[in-house]
């Protein structure tokens, strides 16, 4: 951005205010360009440093500046050998004479790489240092080496050459030929440069070549600062190529050149055993069966296709409530066959081998660019995307790996790249990155794997990144909550969790109140209202899409979970899975009563298919029954599923939040996203798709999982499967609010303040519904007026609080109240 208005600038006005103001920026171009000058005439005066200029050096420098004026001097001027004049005699007799030697042509070339660096802002300030230091000790040793050469009486060589070693080289020489002899001096000085040599180029090499390319490749692109990302990319994609011609020739060959060229870092490539074998053979297995299965379902489709419409929407609700209820009646239920899912074609992770060597080799090479060794790099394939596990030397941060999750983005050129430091329970560091292809993880392949598990109410969600189907238990989540940016896999999501629930459990087991205000998503489930479905009696829709219906039944499902709660404490158990139990015991199963019957309660599970549309229109009304549902459904067996595509905070709200403590994050735009869902980064970095990081309840790091797929035939199939079957005669119903109602009102009755009356008629008299005013007329302490004023409310005298304000009164005379009085007495 700030790139873009700094061009904008240039080319609006080129003579604008700013013109000859010299910023901070153009301050550091500056000294860089004065230091490439300064380094270019220091070059040249050493390479053309004569002895013979030394002769003018008996004048001062502050004499040679009359050198318009005295004729001596202007003759020696005119004289002079080096071809920077006078200036550069004195300048090369300095450097060559009183320092290195030849040699402190490195001083130059140090102050030319700062200038570079300096008017590059380039991040090479660290092998800036390293080439300094290099270049230093190189000079040096080598002025030394001469300088020992010259000194040593026994070599004596070289004695008239100062030029060689300098004055410097000359004085480290005489000291070491003193300290260590002259033989010694040079076994010295050879075996310090050789370790010199090693250091340098076994350690920087590649930065160094980096370093000189940029030098010479970057001329055009000199304002540019994204310059080196470029040469970085290009430098990858060269790689890439190369490794791709590679890959080409003989595979057998191409294996034992990489061996032979990765010594240090271990390269392991985790290969999934052929653990799908068992689900091949319970795919297999139930083909026989189904094929019988098929035709009842295929006769029974034609039977039933023409009454399909009439059976779904209209149900006559007079007869069906003198029919018997689901717990009466027992039917005859085929589940759903596997024949309706998709059989999987290729699905077995099949990353080419070379693809993840090339992705596990750049890895290690960026981590090495930025000084951190590697010691081993576990890969693991999946569906996906490829763990790849590494252990980094003793010694590297955490932190200084993670803080390169982008560089390794650019260097693989992929998106969706996540770091996760460390791998829960291992001292390894993951990073996760995409597949060239992704394979689909098909819904058959997960939902086989259902007949393996025991868990209460099993989830097969997808495969994890190894490649493992994974399958999770809602009852112990016991809720969940789901987002993700449109178009990320919700609906697909959402559509895996019904259907591996309907997989694995009977009708009698099993309810759920769908709500899908977009009402297009999940509107295949209506067929299952004789089967799967709990509706509200007093609502008309089975899937319920408008927000006022859709509070009304989360009240009767809140409604139901008091109910089950008083049947549990009556027959003195904790959950449901105990209550269960007992009612199905002839021997243990408690009484019916008038007001309570026992029977098998089924699991409720409540899914919410876009909950900010609810939180929009009835923002704190339908969190209540949310919330409420949230802290207490989890023990009669009530289980919400929350999902959203706006995770922002007043749809996920704190008190929702803090009782769904499973999270599903599909792709999401943001980090700030990522936070509100998972309480930390990482789903903006996911692909979309079905690309999923699900946090379970109590883990501190979420598992990324690829969402199995679920198309819509599928979906329609199973539930046509179903729908087709003679299902139970009468709809599974929530209790009535109506019923409630009343109960509540007989409660009142039974429970009224002896003040009542009295409060009424004072409140209606002055037409003003608050506490204060009981509390002033009659002498009441606060509690006992709020209490009044709620059961005013309840009798229908006074309209709901409104916060600060006092309530409406909703009686209007006198007359009106005594009525309402006497129908309470
Ligand atoms: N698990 C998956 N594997 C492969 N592709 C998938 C998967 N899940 C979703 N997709 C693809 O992404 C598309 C969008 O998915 P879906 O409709 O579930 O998104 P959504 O998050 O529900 O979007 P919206 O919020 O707009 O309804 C699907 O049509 C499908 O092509």
């Amino acid at each position: 951005m700030a790139k873009k208005i700094k061009i904008k600038e240039k080319v609006d006005s080129p003579i604008g205010d700013n013109f000859f103001i010299i910023s901070p920026e153009k301050k550091v171009k500056l000294v860089g360009l004065l230091l490439i000058v300064i380094s270019l005439l220091i070059f040249l005066s050493i390479i053309s440093y004569s002895r013979y200029d030394e002769s003018y050096f008996s004048y001062n420098f502050s004499d040679q500046l009359n050198v318009l004026s005295q004729d001596e001097v202007k003759e020696n001027a005119s004289a002079t050998h080096n071809w920077l004049g006078i200036f550069g005699a004195y300048v090369s007799h300095f450097f060559v004479v009183s320092t290195l030697g030849y040699f402190s042509i490195v001083f130059p070339i140090i102050i030319f790489i700062w200038g570079y660096t300096v008017l590059k802002k380039e991040k090479f300030y660290k092998v800036s240092i390293y080439l300094s230091n290099f270049l230093i000790i190189s000079a040096t040793l080598v002025a030394t080496f001469f300088g020992v050469l010259q000194y040593t009486p026994e070599i004596s060589l070289l004695k008239d050459y100062y030029e060689l070693s300098g004055n410097l080289g000359f004085f480290f020489g005489k000291l070491l030929s003193h300290l260590l002899g002259g033989l010694g001096s040079l076994i010295v000085l050879v075996t310090s440069m050789l370790i010199t040599l090693i250091i340098v180029f076994d350690f920087k090499l590649e930065s160094i070549l980096t370093f000189i390319k940029n030098i010479f490749g970057g001329k055009e692109e000199d304002e540019k600062d994204d310059q080196s990302k470029k040469d970085l990319i290009e430098e990858n994609l060269n790689k890439i190529k190369k490794l791709r011609e590679e890959k080409n020739s003989k595979k057998n060959e191409e294996d034992e050149i990489q061996e032979k060229t990765e010594p240090e870092t271990k390269i392991t490539i985790v290969k999934k055993d052929e653990d799908e074998k068992p689900i091949q053979s319970i795919l297999e297995n139930p083909k026989e069966e189904s094929k019988t299965k098929k035709i009842d379902f295929k006769k029974s489709e034609s039977k039933k296709s023409s009454e399909e419409s009439e059976d779904i929407d209209f149900i006559d609700k007079e007869k069906e409530t003198a029919l018997p209820n689901q717990w009466e009646e027992e039917i005859q239920y085929e589940p759903p066959t596997l024949d309706l899912l998709i059989q999987p074609e290729d699905e077995e992770v099949k990353v080419h081998e070379s693809e993840l060597k090339r992705n596990a080799e750049l890895l290690k090479e960026k981590l090495a660019l930025f000084d951190i060794q590697i010691d081993d790099i576990t890969v693991t394939p999946g569906p996906v995307v490829t763990l790849y596990e590494i252990v980094p030397s003793p010694g590297v941060k955490i932190s200084r790996i993670v803080s390169l999750e982008h560089d390794i983005a650019l260097a693989l050129a992929a998106r969706g790249i996540r770091i996760i430091a460390p791998i829960p329970g291992k001292s390894a560091i993951g990073v996760e990155i995409p597949n060239a292809k992704a394979a689909i993880v098909r819904a058959r392949s997960v939902i086989a794997k259902l007949k393996d598990v025991k868990e209460e109410l099993p989830l097969a969600l997808g495969k994890t990144i190894s490649g493992d189907v994974y399958i999770t238990d809602l009852a112990k989540m016991p809720h969940m909550l789901i987002a993700g940016s449109t178009g990320s896999g919700k609906s697909v999501g959402i559509n895996m969790i019904i259907n591996s629930l309907i997989y694995s459990k009977h009708p009698s087991d099993l309810k759920f109140v769908i709500i899908d205000p977009k009402k297009i998503e999940l509107s295949f489930y209506k067929k299952l209202n004789k089967h799967f479905l709990a509706v509200s009696p007093d609502l008309d829709e089975e899937i319920i899409t408008s927000p006022s219906n859709a509070l009304l039944a989360l009240k009767a499902v809140e409604y139901e979970m008091e109910k089950r709660y008083d049947k549990l404490a009556k027959i003195g158990v904790r959950n449901i899975v105990d209550y269960n139990k007992k009612v199905l015991n002839p021997k243990s199963r408690p009484k019916d009563t008038d007001e309570m019957k026992h029977y098998k309660m089924p699991y409720i599970i409540v899914i919410i298919d876009e909950l900010a549309d609810l939180m929009i229109t009835s923002g704190k009304e339908v969190e209540e029954p949310i919330a409420r549902l949230a802290q207490l459904a989890r023990a009669v067996g009530i289980h919400l599923i929350l999902a959203t595509q706006r995770p922002s905070v007043n749809v996920l709200t704190g008190v929702i939040k803090a009782n769904f403590s499973a999270r599903i994050a599909y792709q999401v735009a943001t980090k700030i996203d990522s936070r509100t869902i998972l309480d930390m980064n990482g789903a903006e970095q996911l692909l979309g798709q079905g690309d999923m990081l699900f946090l379970p309840a109590g883990m501190p790091k979420p598992i990324r999982i690829q969402n199995a797929f679920i198309s819509t035939e599928e979906v329609e199939r199973i539930t046509n499967f179903i729908y087709v079957q003679k299902g139970y005669s009468k709809r599974f119903f929530l209790p009535s609010l109506y019923d409630k109602r009343k109960e509540t009102a007989n409660n009142l009755l039974s429970d009224l303040d002896p003040m009542f009356e009295e409060a009424a008629r004072v409140i209606v008299k002055h037409q003003q519904g608050s506490v204060s005013l009981l509390q002033r007329k009659l002498k009441l302490g606060y509690s006992r007026a709020a209490r009044i004023v709620d059961q005013l409310e309840q009798a229908g005298i006074v309209g709901p609080s409104e916060g600060s304000k006092a309530r409406e009164v909703i009686v209007e005379s006198e007359e009106q109240l005594e009525t309402i009085l006497r129908s309470l007495s």
